[in-house]
């Protein structure tokens, strides 16, 4: 029985699973350590931790599992420093980086059998950082892969994915090289593409200086995860090296294939290749969170007045309903609302729906 757990770093992901794992199980005592201190004393505050180390290293004698949640070149960087440090026997050791072959190769090389390494990778996550964005949902109904070594058993295992329960995530297994090639093509290389999008379109603006403010829908959908941390995604990039570089390739050569087809205006090709995208696109699944996180939409059918925003957030505020966003769609032709309010949950949902009945007579709308 895990007793006693000790979280490194508690900010987005260590914060969100600290939160679940306390609300889930509050006699587990959470020590935890954050290098600034101030995310740990808000982890603290937000009752995700019980006691807040003072050092990277206090006395570990007496816990039983290990979340490494720092960014993955410090997670390597406390991996290599924990081969001397004195542990509970049978201490499991965890991570949730965004890559797994390197960190895993790490934990074998430094650990080497002595202390039991389960990579971890919960699917679910934000372009938002700290304790403040954490949430103690974030990773329900997403994957959360693990890649265990050879000297994990199955009873670890179970023990891993027992402390995990209350995040309701969905938990498979993996190894490291097949975790990093599916998140390579599913996450970190969409987040190359991102920021290579705003950097055309910035590099647009000393000619074209409305290109700012005609950036609307479209363009904000495929790059809000540009808005990431940026050292983060410097340091996911320069671990995930060999697949990443397999991907510039075949977006290369299929970037090329594209631009022959505009160039010689092959419109059947053309068609078939968004024809195509939009099959695979509408196909993935969309109550689950998996790679991509989905969100309840809510839609409202508002008069289009200054203030109405406030109104609506007003009556949810006073219901205690979290919103994850809120947006104006622009266009009335085939969407009823015009106010688009997105939810965590369907619960939250369909709170709303009551709580938007019960103070108004907007119309709700589930698409
Ligand atoms: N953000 C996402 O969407 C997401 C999703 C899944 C997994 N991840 C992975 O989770 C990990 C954490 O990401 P995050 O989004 O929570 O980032 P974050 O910036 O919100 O939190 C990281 C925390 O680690 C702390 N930290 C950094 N170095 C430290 C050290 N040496 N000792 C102790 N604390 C230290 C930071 O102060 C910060 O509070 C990363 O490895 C990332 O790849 C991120
Ligand atoms: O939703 C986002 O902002 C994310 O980028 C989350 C996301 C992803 O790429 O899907 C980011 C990194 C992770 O390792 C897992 C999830």
């Amino acid at each position: 029985m895990v007793k006693n757990i000790y979280f490194i770093g508690l900010g987005l992901i260590g914060g969100s699973l600290a939160l679940s794992i306390k609300q889930t199980n509050p006699s587990i005592n959470v020590i935890g350590f954050d290098i600034n201190e101030e995310q740990a004393m808000l982890a603290m505050k937000l009752g995700a931790i019980d006691e807040i180390s003072p050092t990277l290293f206090p006395n570990l004698a007496h816990v039983d599992m290990i979340f490494i949640s720092t960014p993955v070149q410090q997670t390597i960087e406390i991996i290599e420093q924990l081969q001397n440090i004195e542990l509970k026997q049978g201490v499991i050791i965890t991570d949730v980086g965004s890559t797994k072959a390197k960190i895993v190769d790490w934990a074998n090389k430094y650990l080497n059998g002595r202390i039991k390494f389960i990579g971890g990778h919960p699917m679910a996550g934000s372009h938002k950082s700290g304790i403040l964005a954490a949430k103690p949902h974030l990773f329900e109904n997403a994957f959360y892969i693990l890649t265990p070594s050879k000297h994990v058993t199955t009873e670890d295992l179970s023990e891993v994915k027992r402390v995990l329960e209350g995040t309701k995530a969905n938990i498979i297994e993996m190894t490291p090289e097949e975790h990093d090639k599916v998140t390579g093509v599913i996450s970190h290389f969409p987040h190359i593409v991102a920021a290579s999008l705003v950097s055309q379109a910035e590099s647009y603006e000393e000619h074209y200086p409305l290109v700012k403010r005609l950036a609307a829908g479209g363009f904000r959908d495929i790059t809000r995860i540009a808005s990431s941390n940026p050292s983060m995604w410097r340091d996911i990039l320069l671990h995930n090296k060999e697949p990443l570089l397999t991907l510039f390739e075949e977006w290369m050569s299929e970037m090329e294939r594209v631009k022959q087809l505009v160039a010689n205006e092959d419109s059947e090709q053309l068609l078939l290749f968004f024809e195509q995208a939009k099959l695979y696109r509408d196909g993935l699944p969309e109550k689950q969170k998996g790679a991509i996180p989905s969100f309840y939409d809510l839609f409202v059918d508002v008069p289009d007045y200054p203030g109405i925003i406030s109104e609506i957030t007003g009556y949810l505020a006073k219901e205690e309903i979290s919103l994850t966003n809120i947006r104006i769609i622009e266009t009335r032709e085939e969407i009823y609302g015009v106010l688009r309010l997105s939810f965590q949950t369907e619960r939250d949902r369909e709170l709303a729906i009551d709580c938007i009945s019960k103070y108004s007579n907007y119309e709700t709308f589930i698409i």
